[in-house]
């Protein structure tokens, strides 16, 4: 299935009238300049087009009073001191005699994606629109919003298709206080919203932005706010939110619909936010959402003022949603301590609600945030904040030819849409001569040195990005990680990441150079951590505890895998670890947005029943929902939180609160 894309330029017919600093940034040529953006790089072609359409009365009526509708009706006939006496009662907004006819294509764009996505003409979408919506209110228009675009999309499917539980994630980095209000007692509806708000200095200046507005009565616990106190959060900053915080609760939610408010004032260069994300951020955010909801993404444009970086996030975000691999994300060197301030409290403010963030730490006095920050750091926040950012554009790379390989044994049936390598492929007599020396020693298994051989075709293949991924069933799973990881650790830049899912023992050391880090899933107690590149997750009960294993790999081996940075993913599957196909889509999923989504899956020969839903991983396609999560268990939870606390002095991405000694 495909991504819908809705653009049209009818939407950039509206603009200022008239001098007024708090909204000349909002222009149209926002969106003209994103949607070139992804027609040039050959990204909108790739996407199926959908036209746009109006909103309905009705459709607005979902989430707005017949009063302000009525109001806003009577907008395009008005006089220009009209148009601006009407604004004057409202916030950073302006109006223009076509604004609402856009307004209404805005909301309508919303409700097309969502109709495509709920009725499965495509898997996800993206809707570039304008005016934005997250701010407007049920009587109300603000900060540049008319219709609340998203809430009115949330409310429609709720509606139309039942949808049972809905994820809206507001990326932009203004608070959502329209999208709150409008769900901040409905559990069906989970909020989650970074925004910059410098104790309550920043736009829109609310006191309800911050971390402990949780949500009212059945809503408790369905409105997680993360207030960023300081400007400068960059890529490291918001990967943390998303494995401390965002996709546990967003994982024991297990939403059947993602709504995402797409704003890009969150990235590097733009004048409101003043942070430092880089665009490429974007396709992790994006592909960290997509294995929830089997999918079901729907992405709408909000706020992104500077019109260099807007355009190349949404390029990130697009090629993404098309299942390209992220690019691998580059120089992350951990949350910052205001970050991590705001982590520490959101997550103690929901830990009773969530039974993710139940062992989180307490806040030491429940302060809210509005306490100040030490001053030097403010200085030197500010002096950075005083230079004109730049960046690197993420060089463009285009996805693999074949985006996964299989090898099997020569009955082994190649899953569709696959690339079968066979053994006929011309063996390189100097790699065939390593082999033997090297691993193959004694035995002279034509059958174990023909699949060695072919293995190390693929990592060579996947270095040269001419395949994406491979997975292979092999006899003996101990020479083939041996071999794959000698080979792929070999070329100097290289760093492999192998994640060992089963007991037994890891076949090769690893050594302090950091060339390979291996986490391994094993049921085992193990003793003390020998070394910072070999982690033991101990799991109680042969992985039977979902909720525990879902929490080790979202709150210790993504956050590991992102600051360790590998060039390859090698995952392995020691037979009878008996997890089920589900939760190994997840894992394998998730592992994808990891080097460039080179991922090598190695199975024993037994394991064919693994073979399609891998490939199916591989390719990109969503991994099954979960279903709302339990608790963890207990042990688990306390084993892993043991080991992330003994960790945390290596690794930064594993640190969830401010104290970081
Ligand atoms: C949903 O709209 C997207 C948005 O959140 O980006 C709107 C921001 C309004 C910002 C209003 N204050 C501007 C002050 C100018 N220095
Ligand atoms: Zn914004």
């Amino acid at each position: 299935m495909g991504t819908a894309l809705i653009y049209d330029e009818e939407m950039t017919n509206y603009k200022l009238l008239w001098v007024d600093p708090a909204c000349k940034i909002e222009v149209p040529e926002r969106l003209t300049v994103s949607y070139e953006a992804l027609v040039k790089s050959g990204l909108a072609d790739r996407c199926v087009s959908l036209p746009v359409r109006e909103a309905t009365d009705a459709d607005i009526l979902l989430v707005h009073s017949e009063e302000y509708l009525e109001a806003v009706k009577k907008t395009p006939y008005m006089t220009l001191e009209d148009l601006m006496d009407f604004c004057s009662q409202y916030g950073d907004v302006y109006f223009h005699p076509n604004i609402y006819h856009c307004a209404k294509l805005a909301a309508g764009s919303a409700l097309q994606l969502v109709d495509s996505v709920m009725m499965g003409k495509v898997r996800n979408g993206m809707a570039l629109v304008r005016p934005p919506g997250h701010h407007s209110m049920r009587n109300a228009a603000s900060g540049f919003c008319v219709f609340n675009n998203v809430a009115i999309a949330a409310q429609y499917a709720k509606q139309k298709y039942a949808v049972e539980r809905i994820l809206i994630v507001d990326w932009d980095i203004h608070h959502g206080q329209g999208v709150q209000d409008c769900f901040e007692d409905d559990p069906r509806v989970l909020y989650f919203s970074w925004h910059r708000y410098e104790h309550q200095k920043f736009w829109p200046n609310l006191r309800d932005s911050d971390f402990d507005r949780v949500g009212n009565e059945k809503g408790a616990g369905f409105n997680v706010n993360v207030p960023w106190n300081k400007v400068g959060m960059k890529n490291s900053d918001y990967l943390s939110v998303f494995c401390h915080l965002f996709l546990p609760v967003a994982y024991e939610f297990c939403p059947d619909l993602v709504l995402v408010c797409a704003g890009f004032d969150s990235a590097i260069g733009d004048p409101e936010g003043e942070m430092c994300a880089t665009p490429d951020i974007f396709a992790h955010l994006t592909h960290l959402l997509m294995n929830l909801a089997g999918g079901k993404l729907c992405a709408v444009l909000e706020g992104g003022y500077n019109l260099t970086s807007l355009p190349q996030s949404v390029c990130q975000t697009v090629q993404t949603l098309l299942g390209d691999p992220a690019p691998r994300p580059a120089n992350l060197d951990g949350p910052c301590l205001s970050a991590l301030e705001s982590l520490h409290c959101v997550r103690s403010a929901h830990k009773k609600y969530w039974s993710c963030l139940k062992h989180a730490a307490d806040l030491p006095t429940c302060e809210v945030s509005t306490k100040r920050n030490k001053v030097g750091e403010e200085e030197i926040n500010e002096e950075q904040s005083k230079q004109e950012p730049v960046w690197r554009e993420c060089p463009k790379t285009l996805p693999p030819d074949i985006s996964a390989a299989a090898l099997l044994p020569d009955d082994g049936i190649c899953p569709e849409r696959c690339y079968s390598l066979k053994s006929s492929e011309d063996l390189d007599p100097s790699i065939v001569n390593k082999l033997k020396e090297h691993i193959l020693k004694d035995t002279e298994d034509c059958e174990t040195l023909s699949t060695l051989s072919r293995l190390t075709v693929l990592i060579d293949k996947m270095e040269k990005n001419e395949i994406g991924s491979g997975l292979a069933l092999v006899k003996d799973i101990s020479k083939a990680v041996i071999c794959v990881v000698q080979h792929a650790a070999a070329a100097p830049m290289n760093r492999v990441l192998v994640v060992y899912v089963g007991d037994g023992v890891v076949p090769f050391h690893t050594n302090e150079d950091g060339k390979t880090l291996v986490v391994q899933f094993t049921t085992q107690k193990s003793e003390e951590i020998q070394s910072k590149y070999l982690i033991p997750v101990c799991l109680q009960k042969d992985y039977s505890d979902i909720p525990g294993f879902i929490q080790a790999t979202l709150s210790l081996l993504l956050p590991l895998g992102y600051e360790y940075d590998p060039s390859l993913v090698v995952v392995v599957q020691t037979s009878g670890c008996g997890l089920s196909h589900n939760v190994w889509q997840q894992l394998i999923g998730l592992l994808r947005g990891l080097a460039q989504g080179h991922t090598l899956v190695l199975m024993q020969e037994d394991q064919n029943a693994y073979v399609g839903p891998t490939a199916s991983s591989l390719l990109g396609d969503p991994a099954p929902p979960l279903g709302p999560l339990e608790a963890p268990l207990p042990e688990n939870v306390e084993s892993t939180e043991k080991l992330r606390l003994r960790l945390k002095a290596d690794w930064n991405f594993l640190l969830t609160t401010g104290n970081v000694k």
